[in-house]
């Protein structure tokens, strides 16, 4: 499958700067705000940006490589959470209330599946993954399939004017498989990619890290989507191929924490354009958080000690996307406040 992302035109990145500039404050003074402000007008290409029906897309599935006992839940609790995504009662409900965003749940691939009536968006892969520790957790051909629902899904929020797509997930164990993954990817060494989840044991840790290691151990084929099949979760391949899907419709993704940031390093490597419209929502506690937003040289908004995953950090960074916008389009410039221009001197602070 093959994604044809338009890469992002910068031509007009001085003149967006300059209006940038001329706002009544100091050069640079309203920090990562004015990074966030000059990509969103890169992306929308437009002179008053907007934010029109943002949409939380949560993908769930399983993970046969919880048969180990590495996460302090059983897979029954993705479905328990889909339900509780369903009824309203999450985290990443409170906050999608809060901030004005529509929340959507994605059955990716959960151990069982539930009735269409729930409101689930059915785009299921298989009843849980295979457990990676013994062999591929999937088939080429449902790394294929993922990516074309985690596309179409994303293509028809967009169609029906969704201009900021939010991804979260909800997966038990699904920290092993993005652990694995990143240090397939990357090479980093294993210890800086696995961390310690929803919170184990020493001992669940210390089994988890050598289930990791052996896995990586067996030879496979380095391209992103060979990694997905040995490694990858339902929901982590569809998170591919919606932040794919959205970025080929040239707009902007707001990613959550470790799992997401995962699935965005692997849909660069399968289309590096698509670096250009993800916005990082936060840095979390999860160890290969740290290390998979540095191989994307990505800076964030927030830094909370999240590690909750739902897309609940990517809801609570919609209020800073609505300041940047709000100072980009309304902000007085010197010459409108009849405010002195101030130019930068330079000097160290
Ligand atoms: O997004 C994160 O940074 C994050 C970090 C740790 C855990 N999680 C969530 O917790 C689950 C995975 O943790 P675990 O211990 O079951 O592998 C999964 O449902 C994720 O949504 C999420
Ligand atoms: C209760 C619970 C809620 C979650 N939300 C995302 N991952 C989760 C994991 C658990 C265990």
């Amino acid at each position: 499958m093959s994604f044809v992302i338009p890469a992002l035109d910068k031509t007009a990145t001085p003149v967006i700067q300059q209006r940038i500039n001329l706002k009544t404050k100091p050069a640079g003074a309203l920090g990562l705000l004015e990074t966030l402000a000059l990509q969103l007008a890169l992306i929308q290409s437009k002179s008053r940006l907007s934010l029109n029906k943002p949409v939380l897309l949560i993908f769930a599935a399983d993970h046969g490589i919880n048969n180990h006992g590495l996460s302090i839940a059983p897979s029954e609790v993705t479905q328990q959470m889909v339900s509780n995504f369903l009824a309203g009662g999450a985290a990443a409900n409170c906050f999608c209330r809060t901030n004005g965003i529509e929340l959507f749940v994605v059955d990716a691939g959960i151990l069982k599946p539930l009735p269409d009536a729930t409101g689930v968006i059915q785009q299921s892969l298989g009843c849980g993954t295979a457990d990676f520790s013994q062999g591929p957790a999937m088939s080429l051909a449902q790394v294929e399939a993922g990516l074309t629902f985690g596309r179409h899904v994303a293509n028809q929020h967009i169609v029906a004017g969704c201009d900021l797509l939010l991804l979260g997930e909800m997966g038990i164990a699904n920290t092993s498989s993005a652990a694995a993954l990143l240090a397939a990817a990357t090479d980093l060494p294993v210890e800086t990619c696995v961390g310690r989840g929803t919170g184990i044991s020493d001992e669940q840790f210390q089994l988890k890290l050598a289930l990791i290691k052996q896995a990586l151990q067996r030879p496979y084929a380095k391209d992103p989507q060979s990694i997905l099949a040995e490694f990858g979760g339902f929901e982590i391949v569809q998170l591919c191929g919606a932040i794919l899907g959205a970025a080929e419709m040239q707009k902007p993704v707001l990613i959550d924490g470790f799992i997401v940031s995962v699935a965005a390093l692997l849909a660069c490597q399968m289309a590096p354009d698509c670096r250009d419209y993800l916005i990082f929502a936060h840095k979390g506690a999860e160890a290969g958080h740290k290390a998979v937003l540095k191989a994307l040289d990505a800076a964030v908004l927030l830094d909370l000690g999240l590690r909750l995953g739902e897309g609940s950090g990517a809801a609570l960074a919609v209020p800073l996307l609505k300041a940047a916008i709000s100072f980009y389009n309304d902000m007085a410039s010197f010459a409108d406040a009849g405010v002195t221009q101030v130019a930068e001197t330079g000097a160290s602070q």
